[in-house]
């Protein structure tokens, strides 16, 4: 059901139960599993627009976190079969243990295109067939939505923690080597804030040459530089990015003091930390077909994107550059202080799921760190040649 009052009827998998949430639809053909553990999705109901879901199951490896947060989950074909050789479980039974409500058989095409005309619409999922429509649509109504909330308090950690995990041999595209760059001597020291990390950035960071502790948000900015880090990382993470001060607050005091890389919700925070303010798109984007362009190179990037807000533009100073814009709605996707260490996007270089084609965001962030490195140590660094090319 959807807070306009419109009713599918379909098939329960997964846990049983009455979710409510904000609905939105991805346009991935995969990568449902990454998906449905990215921390960014929490409060949040989400739609499939690929009519076939589940056939590859699900495997451990491939959470991005340590357990789901969604709110539902909806398809337009569950695959009973599941065939894949990393597969441990399948979908259904992993979201019962999940406690995730889905459902399937809907017309997922009828609710994406509600969700285009209308914007983004509260909803509900229920497996309880007794209540009546006019007393679900009630409980929708009753929600709050996710305005002002700060989701990010329900997933950060409670302790920071060091990463030490790379992307698997298996699959590492090294797509990074082509520019150049070697192994430093001593690797850059990332401190990322957790504001909903999602794991295959920390796999990025560390492919990169990067040794990573995470933080949880709350961690004041002294608290931080006391570390002593070559770069901080802000992450993704879900909600409103305006009911985050503290974030807000944290990133200002690091400003000019330390380089910095935000990814989504940490483009929104940084963005708001150097002055600008964000605003709710209709129905945002989510998916991993999303075309952005670099302004800088005039090239375009196939990227993957989850985000219902962005950073209004015209709300910068002079001294902040649009770097990446999205072709299909002109919204600002990338950002970077002209004089100080700080940049960010607004999309996902990490992919999972999604392409690959943005993975050099991670090197542009080991190139500021190298630079910065050097300054501050007034020494010929190992990163000379790259920074002359
Ligand atoms: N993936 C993210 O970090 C999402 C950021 C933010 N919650 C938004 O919806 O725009």
């Amino acid at each position: 059901m959807l807070e306009d009052g419109s009713v599918w009827h379909g098939y329960g998998f997964g846990a049983e139960g009455t979710r409510v949430g904000e609905v939105v639809f991805n346009t991935s053909m995969t990568g449902y599993q990454e998906i449905i553990t990215d921390p960014s999705y929490a409060g949040q109901i989400v739609v499939m627009t690929a009519p076939h879901i589940g056939n590859t199951g699900v495997t451990p490896e491939d959470d991005e976190a340590s357990r789901a947060f969604l709110r539902g989950f909806v398809v337009r074909e569950y695959s009973p079969v599941v065939s894949n050789w990393r597969a441990r479980a399948s979908l259904s039974a992993w979201l019962a243990e999940q406690e995730i409500v889905a459902i399937q058989g809907v017309d997922t095409r009828a609710i994406t295109r509600r969700l285009r005309e209308k914007g983004s619409l509260r909803g509900l999922i229920t497996t309880d067939a007794t209540r009546s429509d006019a007393d679900l649509l009630e409980e929708v109504r009753a929600w709050p939505g996710l305005d002002g909330v700060d989701m990010v308090q329900t997933v950060t950690c409670a302790e920071a923690y060091h990463w030490t995990e790379p992307t698997a041999d298996a699959w590492e595209f090294r797509q990074w080597q082509a520019h150049g760059d070697a192994a430093p001597a001593r690797p850059f020291y990332v401190v990322a804030y957790d504001f909903g990390i999602k794991r295959n950035i920390l796999r990025r960071l560390t492919s990169h040459g990067c040794r990573v502790t995470v933080v949880p948000a709350h961690t004041p900015a002294e608290e931080v530089l006391a570390l002593n880090p070559d770069g901080v990382f802000l992450s993704n993470g879900p909600g409103d990015p305006s009911a985050l001060p503290y974030a807000v607050e944290a990133t200002r005091a690091l400003l000019g003091r330390v380089p910095i890389f935000g990814i989504c919700l940490g483009h929104q925070i940084l963005g708001q930390a150097l002055g600008g303010r964000t605003y709710r798109l209709k129905f945002g984007h989510h998916g991993g077909n999303q075309p952005v362009k670099y302004l800088r190179t005039g090239h375009v990037e196939i990227s993957a994107h989850n985000h219902n807000f962005a950073v209004d533009p015209e709300s910068l100073p002079p001294d902040v550059e649009v770097t990446h814009v999205n072709l299909n709605d002109g919204c600002c996707e990338g950002l970077r202080h002209t004089t100080l260490p700080a940049f960010s996007v607004q999309y996902h270089p990490e992919a999972a799921p999604g392409p690959h084609d943005a993975d050099y965001l991670f090197a542009e962030f080991v190139r500021l760190m190298a630079a910065h490195r050097q300054t501050k140590e007034n020494v010929p660094g190992e990163y000379q040649k790259t920074r002359e090319e």
